[in-house]
């Protein structure tokens, strides 16, 4: 079953759907929980995604498959499923762990395909801790290049499932995902495979601002450069262990680059920085999105408090400086002034 029904939670379900009808070793129906709304014209978001096996709302046009069922009542959603796809935007996992504690099966896998991270006071917690920790199951991850409307259409992308040690069931999860147009590879590394989901929107922010600032293609490439880095340093400071590799598959580089070119987190910092930072992210973010939940802002804040808390903001120009920028303290234009201190970390 899948929770979460935004965009990618949509192209999940279908995803998952179309492998669950065509391989005997998974039932056919998979259950989809959504977060209840009542669309403009009276009806409930789930029985308009019952009645036209679309998203209506994140994402109209799109047949999920007819073994799709929505559902707007989580425990009842959860009921028997063996198989838990976690898909919402971050900072609605907690409310959804904490409603699910004793509901699970005990013998469930989970995957998480969500973009961002919990900090906690004791430190920062990647969601697919939190997810094991709240419900006392495995979680594995998976993420990659991959902007929900372009697989929607089926057009082809690549993921990464990161597994902790049991590749069996990175298999599993990488039976159920794959299809014609979307090739998954597992990696066993599942630290490095989640940072790299959720640190890449923040750079993706930094390349929003130099779109809004029109600063061209070269200065955009450094900005990727310069996140890429601070993403490795990032990973390697909370985990030793992420592998350097990790950062050349879907989750790493390309899932950086699509992000900087195609996705919402870049659109939105490119608007805050044509309007000189003026309007906020969260008024941006309900005008352009209609719905839809940026990760980056509230990623950036988070890692700035990891590193506020252990004195290293100096070793992360580029990561405090979108912070600052985000919270109205500098002015967009410090992204490119950010570039004069960069050299911190051996190339
Ligand atoms: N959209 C993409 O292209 C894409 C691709 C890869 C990964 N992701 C990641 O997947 C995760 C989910 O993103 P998405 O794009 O499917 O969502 P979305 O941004 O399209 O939609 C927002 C979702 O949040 C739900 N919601 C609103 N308030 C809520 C609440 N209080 N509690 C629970 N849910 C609530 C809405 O009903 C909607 O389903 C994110 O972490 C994102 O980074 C997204
Ligand atoms: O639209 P964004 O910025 O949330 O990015 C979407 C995906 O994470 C790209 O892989």
């Amino acid at each position: 079953m899948v929770i979460g029904s935004g965009s990618w939670g949509s192209v999940a379900a279908k995803l998952v759907a179309f492998n669950t009808l065509n391989l005997s070793s998974f039932h056919d129906e998979v259950k989809m929980w959504v977060f209840e709304e009542t669309l403009q014209s009276g009806e409930k978001l789930t029985d308009a995604i019952n009645r036209t096996n679309e998203n209506v709302k994140y994402l109209p046009g799109i047949k999920l498959g007819k073994n799709v069922i929505a559902d707007p009542d989580l425990d009842n959603a959860v009921e028997d499923a063996n198989m838990l796809v976690f898909v919402t935007p971050h900072q609605f996992i907690d409310n959804i762990c904490k409603s699910l504690v004793g509901k699970v099966r005990s013998d469930a896998e989970a995957i998480s395909l969500i973009k961002g991270m919990e900090v906690k006071i004791e430190g920062p917690c990647l969601i697919s801790t939190y997810i094991s920790e709240q419900l006392g199951i495995n979680c594995s991850v998976l993420m990659g290049a991959n902007l929900a409307n372009e697989i929607a259409e089926e057009k082809f992308s690549e993921a990464t499932v990161g597994y902790r040690n049991n590749r069996e069931i990175a298999e599993q999860w990488v039976q159920l995902f794959t299809t014609p147009y979307f090739m998954v590879t597992p990696v066993q590394d599942v630290e490095g495979v989640e940072l790299c989901g959720t640190l890449k929107n923040v750079v993706a922010i930094a390349a929003g601002f130099v779109d809004g600032l029109d600063m061209g293609n070269n200065t955009k490439a450094a900005i990727i450069r310069f996140g890429l880095r601070e993403m490795r340093e990032f990973c390697k400071l909370l985990f030793s262990s992420v592998k350097d590799d990790t950062f050349f598959e879907s989750c790493g580089v390309a899932d950086v680059i699509t992000t900087c070119f195609g996705g919402r987190n870049r659109k939105v910092a490119e608007a805050f920085a044509r309007n000189g930072g003026k309007r906020s992210f969260d008024e941006l973010e309900a005008e352009m999105l209609q719905g839809q939940k940026l990760q980056g802002v509230t990623t950036v804040r988070e890692v700035y408090e990891v590193l506020r808390h252990r004195g290293l903001l100096e070793l992360f120009p580029l990561f405090a400086t979108v912070h600052e920028i985000c919270s109205g303290c500098l002015p967009p234009s410090a992204i490119v002034i950010y570039s004069e201190k960069k050299n911190i970390f051996p190339v």
